[in-house]
């Protein structure tokens, strides 16, 4: 049965609004995406087929060669071992990740590792994507644009029986697979790959990437332990593109905005900022919200953040102001006028009154509360 073009619209409005929440949560429960790229290791592809991902006209991938193995390690041993050591006295205290349902396995969230987490954001999470970019680059622009879904750390444990993985597909874009445990701990195992017919089994510390839609499974181990960092990883490129999925969460933070709910303004304007941090006018009605809510701050850093990008953005610079002047900063007025493009200065009344403030022996340093919303 197809659908009307309203409930598509509609769908697709939500799936942006998923997106969207789900990269804030990301961010929230600690995961940085990379810096910049660095340099890669070597790697081999695997051909599997673009129809295998069942992605129809959807599917972003430009070639077959779609699975993709390190040649070498893209994480030291000291680097596993210290990954596996924290799983593992997490493990036996009880920690289970919320994430997956199969009881063949066990596994930690690395949210909740803060010594992996940390090392990810501080460099090792560079390594990856940057491989990921090198691999698909028709998918991935830029090693700083991936950001991890979720990220587990998985124990198979041939003697409890906690031996593979059933088939499935990943939801994320990028699944990544890094086996932590050296080869000879464990017979069996490596993440089988329906397409090939076969599992391929990696070095300790050596990246496996592939499509998420690919169906895969963690295939059996036969004796042993095997320990995998998984990550799942999507990318912001799409979103920066999708225009309207920004312009989406903005238009619904203005409402909110126009309608006296500030609160709920800021909710969707992050959701718009997280699309596109490079909006002026958004950041400008991002810092009126915070200001609203009492957090001057917040509100003059988002100011002075949409000046970097339009200097011409007379509100934000009028609203940056009146928030100086009410904390009676005047030299940091003086600095934030005197900045201004002369063309803006002569133009808004509104500069113009803050500049009168400066003037020795004026006597009015109350700003006013008055604050615009663009809509
Ligand atoms: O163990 C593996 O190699 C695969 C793991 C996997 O597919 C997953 O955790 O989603
Ligand atoms: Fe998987």
């Amino acid at each position: 049965m197809f659908s009307s073009p309203w409930s598509m619209a509609k769908g697709m409005q939500a799936n942006a609004a998923a997106h969207a929440a789900e990269l804030l949560a990301s961010a929230d429960i600690g995961f940085r995406r990379a810096d910049a790229a660095v340099p890669v290791v070597s790697y081999t592809t695997h051909s599997v087929g673009r129809n295998a991902l069942g992605m129809g006209s959807a599917c972003p991938f430009e070639t077959d060669e779609l699975v993709v193995a390190a040649a070498a390690p893209v994480f030291t041993q000291a680097e596993c071992c210290a990954v596996v050591d924290e799983a593992r006295s997490l493990i036996a205290e009880g920690a289970r990740s919320r994430f997956t349902m199969t009881d063949t396995n066990r596994d930690v969230a690395v949210e909740d590792m803060p010594k992996t987490l940390a090392w990810l954001n501080n460099g090792a999470f560079a390594r990856l994507t940057s491989l990921a970019a090198a691999c698909y680059p028709g998918v991935v622009d830029d090693a700083t644009d991936l950001w991890v879904y979720r990220a587990l750390v998985i124990n198979y444990d041939h003697s409890a029986q906690l031996t593979h993985q059933p088939i499935h597909r990943d939801h994320s874009l990028i699944s990544c697979v890094v086996p932590l445990s050296e080869r000879r701990e464990y017979s069996g195992g490596g993440t089988f790959i329906e397409p090939l017919g076969r599992a391929i089994a990696l070095e300790q510390g050596c990246a496996l990437l592939h499509p998420s839609a690919v169906r895969h499974a963690g295939h059996r181990i036969t004796a042993g332990e095997r320990w995998v960092l998984v990550l799942f990883l999507n990318t912001l490129a799409r979103e920066v593109t999708e225009e309207s999925d920004h312009e989406i969460w903005y238009d619904l933070g203005t409402r909110a905005h126009e309608l006296g709910v500030p609160e709920e303004a800021l909710w969707n304007y992050e959701r718009a900022e997280a699309l596109n941090p490079r909006d002026s006018l958004l950041l400008t009605n991002m810092g009126v919200a915070l200001a609203e809510l009492g957090q001057p701050r917040r509100a003059f850093v988002a100011y002075r953040r949409a000046l970097a990008i339009d200097p011409y953005n007379v509100n934000a610079r009028l609203s940056a102001g009146e928030l100086l002047l009410k904390a009676r900063r005047l030299r940091g007025l003086e600095v934030l006028l005197a900045e201004a493009p002369v063309e803006s200065l002569a133009a808004d009344v509104g500069l113009q009154r803050l500049r009168a403030k400066l003037a020795p022996g004026d006597p009015h340093c109350i700003a006013s509360n008055e604050m615009r919303i663009r809509d």
